[in-house]
């Protein structure tokens, strides 16, 4: 079985918890993508939807999925993205696409975070993915600078704008033993917009598709 056909079987199996007559709220990615084309099937049973991305936005209006605004919600049932590393507590890095503070953003609304992966993505301890972080353009060099002293290797996205008009480093080398500290950490160093880890508001069911079924995983 190839990796984007799990991504897809674990996308589908999202669908199980979408609950009907409400808006849902979606990631972004390529296992994303597979949940948006699975929800087309289901549009006339829910609202509409919220996307973490233009690209989520764009692929969801294209199947005629109602989009709404985030200010325009007040409650969210259900929040399905992927991830690029998850670990046994459910502590995810992403931002694999940049899109890590929309997701963040839609992720805390949501009252159930299904993160929606492939088994390659299940791993001991996060970092050998490079953490994803989203800079404010003039603040890079100092960023950077104080993520080499946290022992981080920092490369820019070349040629790579989020959403939001900001840049991205991508850390390499980051020894996570506490993502939740770490986190917190990054969250105080000025210029960081948003962090690509996801241990403070972590995943509450992890669908991992592996060749020999789904499983379903709740945060304990
Ligand atoms: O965080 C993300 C985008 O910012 C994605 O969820 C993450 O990169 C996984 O992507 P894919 O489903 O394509 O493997």
């Amino acid at each position: 079985m190839t990796q984007d056909e799990l991504k897809q079987q674990a996308a589908l199996r999202a669908l199980d918890h979408v609950i009907e007559g409400s808006i849902v709220g979606v990631g972004t990615g390529s296992t994303a993508n597979f949940f948006i084309d699975g929800l087309a099937g289901m549009k006339d049973r829910i609202i509409g939807a919220v996307a973490s991305s233009e690209a989520s936005a764009r692929r969801l209006a294209g199947h005629g999925i109602r989009l709404f605004d985030m200010n325009e919600v007040d409650d969210l049932p259900v929040y399905v993205d992927g991830a690029d590393e998850i670990d046994a507590s459910l502590a995810m890095i992403k931002g694999g696409g940049g899109a890590q503070t929309r997701e963040k953003i839609v992720a805390a609304v949501a009252r159930k975070f299904v993160c929606i992966c492939d088994a390659s993505k299940k791993v001991e301890r996060l970092g050998r993915f490079p953490l994803p972080i989203e800079v404010i353009p003039m603040a890079r060099a100092q960023v950077a600078r104080q993520l080499t002293l946290l022992g981080g290797r920092p490369v820019l996205r070349e040629g790579f704008v989020t959403d939001n008009g900001n840049q991205i480093l991508d850390i390499h080398g980051l020894d996570i033993a506490d993502p939740a500290g770490l986190e917190i950490q990054l969250d105080g160093i000025v210029g960081i917009v948003t962090s690509g880890l996801f241990a403070k508001r972590g995943a509450d069911v992890l669908l991992l598709a592996t060749p020999t079924g789904v499983q379903s995983i709740e945060r304990s």
